[in-house]
């Protein structure tokens, strides 16, 4: 993605912040992760008031923990030295957020992205089905990272969801995302995401737009959200 980079730099650098070294990712992935768990345990548990009231004062507890020493935003990490960033609590991809299912998405060879990811029942909407504004979120974010992989990341500017069949929890998901056509600031973009048994559940497209300035053009890429930096 190396001709791109310049374009991705001016369009989602994050240049206020300090990177994450790599020894404190790794801890707080692992925290996230234990508290994903704990998110989900929430979701389901059925222990008795007395001792959800317990559990809920050492949680508090360990939250006063970790507010004795807080950054003003979420981290990110540098990708090499040429001003590109990972947004590692990302939402939808962060390892470092526990809201984050996380879905890890991955360049194709047809110049495209694809993720294989299960979401649980935190994420439920309809009794036994994924809650249909987060198969909208996971979208977002596969539809951003094919407008990245084409060398035409922007701002999503429309986005529409066409809902074909309840999205299961529980079970296998997959989600593929390609660019269809870019033209000046504007790159279109299609996705699905397919059930276990490969049947589409959603289908997607979003029209992303480059900030002006985002080309290099002398503006300056300072409007644009430091939550939409790319995930590495
Ligand atoms: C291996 C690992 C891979 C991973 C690799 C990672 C990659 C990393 C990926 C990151 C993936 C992030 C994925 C999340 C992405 C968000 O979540 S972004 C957040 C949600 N979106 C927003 O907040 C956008 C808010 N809106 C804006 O910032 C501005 O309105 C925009 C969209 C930048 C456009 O502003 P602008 O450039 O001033 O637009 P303007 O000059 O008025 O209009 C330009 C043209 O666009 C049209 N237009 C403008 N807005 C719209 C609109 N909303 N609808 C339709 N047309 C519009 C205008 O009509 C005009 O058209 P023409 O007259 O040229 O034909």
């Amino acid at each position: 993605m190396s001709g791109t980079d310049a374009v991705m730099r001016r369009v989602f650098a994050v240049r206020e912040r300090e990177a994450m070294d790599a020894a404190t990712e790794a801890a707080l992935a692992g925290l996230a992760a234990r508290v994903r768990e704990l998110t989900e345990a929430v979701v389901h548990t059925a222990v008795d008031p007395a001792e959800a009231a317990a559990v809920a004062a050492e949680v508090a507890a360990l939250a006063a923990r970790l507010n004795a020493a807080r950054r003003a935003e979420p981290p990110i990490a540098r990708i090499g030295g040429n001003g590109l960033v990972r947004q590692l609590a990302n939402p939808v991809s962060g390892a470092l957020n526990p809201v984050a299912p996380p879905v890890e998405i991955e360049f194709t060879p047809d110049g495209g992205v694809r993720t294989a990811f299960t979401l649980n029942g935190v994420y439920e909407g309809p009794p036994s089905f994924v809650h249909g504004g987060v198969s909208a979120m996971v979208l977002d974010q596969l539809l951003g990272a094919a407008a990245a992989a084409n060398g035409t990341p922007g701002m999503t500017a429309t986005l529409e969801l066409r809902y074909r069949r309840p999205t299961p929890w529980g079970v296998p998901l997959t989600a593929t995302a390609k660019v269809s056509r870019a033209e000046g600031r504007k790159t279109w973009a299609d996705a699905v995401i397919a059930g276990p048994d490969g049947r589409t559940t959603v289908e997607a497209t979003a029209m992303f737009i480059m900030p002006v300035g985002a080309h290099g053009d002398g503006g300056s890429s300072g409007d644009v959200a430091d939550g939409d930096a790319p995930r590495g």
